[in-house]
């Protein structure tokens, strides 16, 4: 068995975004951030996640969204972490996404996150999935205050989602790009996109009101869905991918795979560390989720110099058996997002 060769830690790592937000240069993002999409019954814990990940683990890029319901804990973290004054707002990379229920008001979703976050901007923000939802308050919301969506409204006699597909989908990226390039508005530093396959990002390419292309496309990436198609097209239009379950999701079922669990022996390292190299490789961003502090601590640091073969080896998972592990029945509308076991994902 090899020794492991690694670089002392993926926290030195940064890639560049290739923003074309006029004035505002290019700027980096650290390659692994703290996924945040808690079990709703953990969602607190998130504040002692954050707080671990920043102190202890050294990263430096924290992703989250309105839907998760963990802004607000992510908040105390961060108030936590700047009172002791050895990390700066300015050291972090927050993201945020702006849900479908928002998709025609991406202006006060970002307010609402930004209150909860107790920020007074975010580094880059996402339309969350290329889709629209109609505004259904929750039973017993009253209305008054912030009102209280539904987060995926259902039909309530036929249990289907409510997708408005009549509806624009493209209103919200417009609505970024608006808020971005308004010199008087600062509260976003870049914008970009998640779940867009190839086909919709064309789309919002060839619109004529679109100035701006898109950071980050942020999607599910990981050994099962390794989303080749996609990392080529958003590479030569210079989007950079970001990879969410990488770890399959809650579970962790990629840890499994007798491929990883292989190469994690041949490295002498965990299975964590072999996803995110193999991602870091490929030249994706990755955000790992864990509320296990000890993990936090010590599990997201480690990058192993993987060869192509085993890059090869790894891809070729997802090429002969493709699954996807977010499989949600709102985005059936999307080519490629259901049907887990022939989906081509793209
Ligand atoms: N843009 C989008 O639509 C989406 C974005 N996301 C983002 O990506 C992040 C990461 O994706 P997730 O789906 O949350 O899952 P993930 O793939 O990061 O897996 C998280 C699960 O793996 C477990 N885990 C990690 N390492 C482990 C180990 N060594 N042993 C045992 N269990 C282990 C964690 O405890 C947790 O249950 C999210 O938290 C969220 O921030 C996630 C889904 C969709
Ligand atoms: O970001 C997200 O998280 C959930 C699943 O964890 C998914 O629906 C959404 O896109």
């Amino acid at each position: 068995m090899s020794k492991s060769q690694s670089h002392p830690s993926t926290t030195e790592i940064y890639f560049t975004l290739k923003n074309n937000v006029p004035g505002l240069g290019s700027q980096i993002i650290p390659v692994v951030g703290l996924g945040t999409a808690s079990p709703s019954d953990r969602a607190p814990e998130t504040k002692e996640a954050v707080i671990t990940a920043i102190e202890k683990g050294g990263l430096r890029h924290i992703d989250t969204a309105w839907f998760y319901g963990t802004e607000k804990f992510i908040g105390e973290a961060l108030q936590e972490v700047f009172s002791r004054g050895k990390v700066k707002r300015e050291d972090l990379f927050i993201t945020t996404k702006v849900w479908p229920v928002y998709w025609d008001n991406a202006s006060e979703s970002i307010d609402i996150s930004l209150k909860d976050l107790q920020l007074d901007y975010v580094d880059l923000v996402l339309q969350h999935w290329p889709l629209c939802f109609p505004k259904i308050l929750k039973p017993g919301s009253n209305g008054n205050g912030v009102p209280q969506y539904i987060g995926v409204p259902h039909d309530s006699e036929t249990g289907e989602p409510l997708v408005e597909s009549e509806k624009d989908y493209l209103t919200t990226y417009k609505q970024l790009q608006s808020i971005v390039l308004d010199p008087r508005d600062h509260r976003v530093k870049n914008i970009g996109v998640s779940n867009y396959p190839i086909g919709y990002l064309n789309k919002l390419l060839s619109d004529p009101d679109i100035k701006i292309t898109p950071a980050i496309n942020q999607v599910e990436i990981n050994p099962q869905c390794p989303q080749l198609e996609l990392a080529e097209f958003c590479h030569e239009k210079g989007i950079l991918m970001t990879a969410y379950s990488p770890m399959g999701s809650s579970g962790a079922p990629i840890l499994k795979l007798p491929e990883i669990v292989e190469l994690a022996k041949k490295y002498n390292c965990s299975g964590n560390d072999i996803v995110i190299s193999y991602l870091i490789r490929r030249g994706i961003v990755v955000i790992p989720r864990s509320l296990n502090l000890q993990r936090i601590a010590k599990d997201f640091q480690n990058y192993i110099l993987l060869t192509d073969e085993d890059v090869d080896n790894i891809n070729q998972i997802g090429i002969k058996t493709p699954f996807r592990h977010i499989d949600e029945d709102f985005a059936k509308s999307i080519p490629g997002f259901t049907g887990r076991t022939k989906t081509k994902a793209t």
